[in-house]
């Protein structure tokens, strides 16, 4: 299990819903606190589940009052598909969130989907470093990787986050900022996606996860579960540099609260 750098909080919550409404006061409040700081706000997104999860930011009041031009938006993880099709990551974004606020385009950076998984991985991570150039990005003091100031994540009933696999070494990737792999164990098989490095140097993570069949991996996780194998699934490796919440629904952190 990673060491946790910054602060852990676990907020148990009654239903998605709630969990959709406590995400969205998060976002929204962090959005405020960084635009104050530094005039901008860098998030970084996920697939699955989470999008969905995100609704109510783009409902009043959340809408009208997040400052969406300071938004910077990237993906933690990408399959390696056409930007259209119905498996990107950038497509289920676009149609369920990026579509319904104003944020820059310039300031959305999808992948190149006219690459290969290693081409594509390589010019993301080459996208990075001339932000980091160009001072859009600071780095981490402590790690020396790009730093973001929000993740929010997802988990597989695996334990993978991003598409970083229990299974597959590339989640032991330590140089690179953003990797690839071209067997995912859930498809489609070639994806990018970034490398614990990058991800446990943000500000501020955030882990949203419902429903039952996670409940185990949660417990796993946070709890006294054992890991399949004896062996700590990808989960168990995020540490955010100043705070990781776990936003869990009642199924989610059902097998946690029986036995822990
Ligand atoms: O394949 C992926 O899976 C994970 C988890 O998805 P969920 O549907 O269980 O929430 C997701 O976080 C990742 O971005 C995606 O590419």
């Amino acid at each position: 299990m990673a060491t946790q750098k910054g602060k852990k909080t676990v907020l148990n919550l009654d239903s998605e819903e709630d969990v959709a409404n406590a995400l969205a006061k998060y976002a929204a409040d962090l959005s405020e606190k960084f635009i104050k700081e530094k005039g901008s706000f860098t998030v970084v997104l996920s697939g699955g589940t989470l999008i969905d999860t995100m609704r109510k930011l783009v409902e009043p009041p959340y809408k009208d009052s997040v400052d969406w031009s300071k938004w910077w938006i990237f993906w933690v993880d990408e399959r390696v598909v056409p930007l259209g099709h119905d498996d990107s990551n950038y497509k289920l974004a676009s149609d369920g969130f990026l579509s319904k606020v104003p944020i820059p385009s310039s300031n959305i950076y999808a992948i190149n989907d006219k690459e290969s998984p290693e081409g594509a991985a390589a010019d993301y991570e080459a996208r990075l470093k001339q932000l980091v150039e160009s001072k859009v990005l600071p780095l981490s003091a402590v790690s020396g990787f790009p730093k973001f100031d929000l993740m929010l994540l997802g988990m597989g009933p695996d334990g993978h986050v991003a598409s970083l696999f229990p299974s597959r070494p590339h989640r032991h990737e330590k140089e690179r900022l953003v990797t690839f792999i071209t067997d995912s164990p859930k498809p489609p098989p070639p994806r990018i996606t970034f490398t614990f490095p990058v991800i446990n140097s943000a500000s501020e993570i955030a882990m949203v996860i419902t429903g039952a069949e996670l409940a185990y991996m949660v417990d796993v996780a946070l709890g006294s579960a054992h890991p399949p194998d004896g062996i700590p699934p990808p989960c168990t490796e995020v540490s955010a540099e100043e705070e990781l919440t776990w936003f869990l629904d009642k199924d989610a952190a059902s097998k946690l609260q029986t036995s822990g």
